[in-house]
């Protein structure tokens, strides 16, 4: 226990007094290892941020356990409401923790920059000390259970604290930036249906890798009611639900099963459904219209030709899906006044581009990453494989001019 604190603390302090972290430049081999049976189609490569990779990945495991946990025994008082009337629950705060955590640890010597989107203030009030109690007894039961030579008792709610208001960093055009959505979709998450843990790297402004862990998605088919009743088909589904999506720039994106054991799991490359048609086409989209409206992508549909219904799921796990080629199309129309964060789209973006998809705002002009914590975007965002999304950056422009 008291190693690992001081590890911790260790990589907190020096990080103060050091300058901009000096670029990765380690050759790192990404070694694939089939479970029996399964074919794996991924060629050993250099990759140049593979051991950030190898991180991100375990980091998104431990807190996808966590969040697992919190849904399974969900209840009101582990919820609050923000400012912003979105919900936040011990699992966003603790997934925060452990992600934090576990990418500070794997590199001790540089404090951590990141870009995540809770802080810590409702939990330093006096009305959140039992919140934060909940959270640390949380997070040091998941350390435990992965790491048994840390103790009961790894983090203190102090630590908790500090590790939360890591995410704080401003990100920007230099240097490197991991962007993190602890829970993304805490509707989803509460209401029992599909969330994801999202969690991007940022250097020099581009995206270079993405990890999302998707609990309740299914390896296989997904249908609408893997988007209505996420949970309750996770519980059923056995060991064929839960996914990792990882993409490294310029090496593909791949996918692999959420719980396999480091170093065991068999990945496979994914690629977009290339449709060209849009009469073969499905489109994603929020399931709360409120985050995104379901009339002006009705009517995008209407004038593409799309006719299949829309499937509808919470959080970045459409990104997923639209990456292995499960559907065609995803669309996001927010109200005019929200304005996009960074940590909702950066894993996404960097798979769905790796896997050979587009993703842009509707004006077809491609995501940017490196203006801070927020995206400028022209009315919404559109993603699919490129033949198909150039038609529908054309039918954006005349929905709006409709
Ligand atoms: N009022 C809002 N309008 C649009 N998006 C919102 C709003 N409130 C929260 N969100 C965010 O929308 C995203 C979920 O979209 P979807 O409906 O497709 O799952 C999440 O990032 C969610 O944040 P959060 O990360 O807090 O869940
Ligand atoms: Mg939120
Ligand atoms: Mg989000
Ligand atoms: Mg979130």
């Amino acid at each position: 226990m008291q190693a690992s604190l001081r590890i911790h603390r260790g990589g907190l302090m020096t990080a103060h007094t050091r300058a901009a972290r000096p670029a990765c430049v380690r050759p790192y081999v990404l070694r694939p290892q089939a479970a029996a049976g399964v074919a794996v189609d991924v060629p050993p490569q250099t990759l140049q941020y593979g051991k950030e990779l190898d991180s991100a990945k375990a980091a998104v495991r431990l807190a996808s356990k966590l969040c697992q946990i919190v849904q399974r025994q969900l209840s009101a008082e582990e919820r609050a409401d923000k400012k912003d009337d979105s919900p936040v629950t011990v699992a966003d705060y603790g997934a925060q923790v452990l992600v934090a955590w576990s990418l500070q640890r794997s590199d001790p010597s540089c404090r951590l920059s990141m870009v995540a989107e809770e802080d810590s203030a409702e939990l330093r009030r006096p009305a959140g000390r039992s919140m934060l109690e909940r959270i640390t007894q949380l997070v040091n039961s998941v350390l435990a259970e992965a790491e048994p030579g840390l103790g009961p008792a790894a983090l203190t709610p102090e630590e908790v604290l500090e590790l939360i208001d890591l995410g704080g960093s401003p990100g920007g055009p230099t240097g490197r930036h991991w962007v993190l959505d602890p829970i993304d979709g805490t509707r989803g998450f509460v209401g029992m249906r599909q969330y994801s843990v999202c969690l991007g790297m940022l250097q020099d402004g581009e995206v270079v890798l993405g990890v999302l862990g998707c609990p309740n998605l299914p390896q296989g088919p997904v249908g609408e009611e893997h988007g209505l009743a996420g949970a309750a088909q996770a519980a059923a589904g056995g060991a064929d639900v839960g996914c990792l999506f990882s993409a490294h720039r310029g090496h593909g994106a791949y996918a692999a099963p959420l719980w396999a054991e480091a170093g065991a799991e068999s990945e496979t490359r994914i690629r977009v459904d290339d449709v060209e048609e849009p009469a073969g086409a499905r489109f994603m989209e929020s399931v709360e219209s409120r985050h995104s409206s379901h009339s002006t992508t009705a009517a995008m549909a209407r004038e593409l030709g799309v006719v299949l219904p829309p499937l509808r799921m919470d959080s970045q796990v459409k990104y997923g899906l639209l990456s292995r080629g499960c559907a065609s199309i995803f669309m996001r129309f927010p109200p005019p006044t929200y304005k996009e964060k960074i940590w909702d789209h950066a894993a996404g973006f960097v798979i769905v581009e790796e896997a050979g998809g587009r993703v842009t705002d509707a004006a077809g002009t491609r995501l940017d990453f490196s203006a801070g914590r927020f995206l400028k975007l022209d009315r919404g965002i559109i993603a699919a494989p490129p033949a198909l999304h150039a038609r529908l950056v054309a039918a954006a422009a005349k929905v709006a001019a409709a």
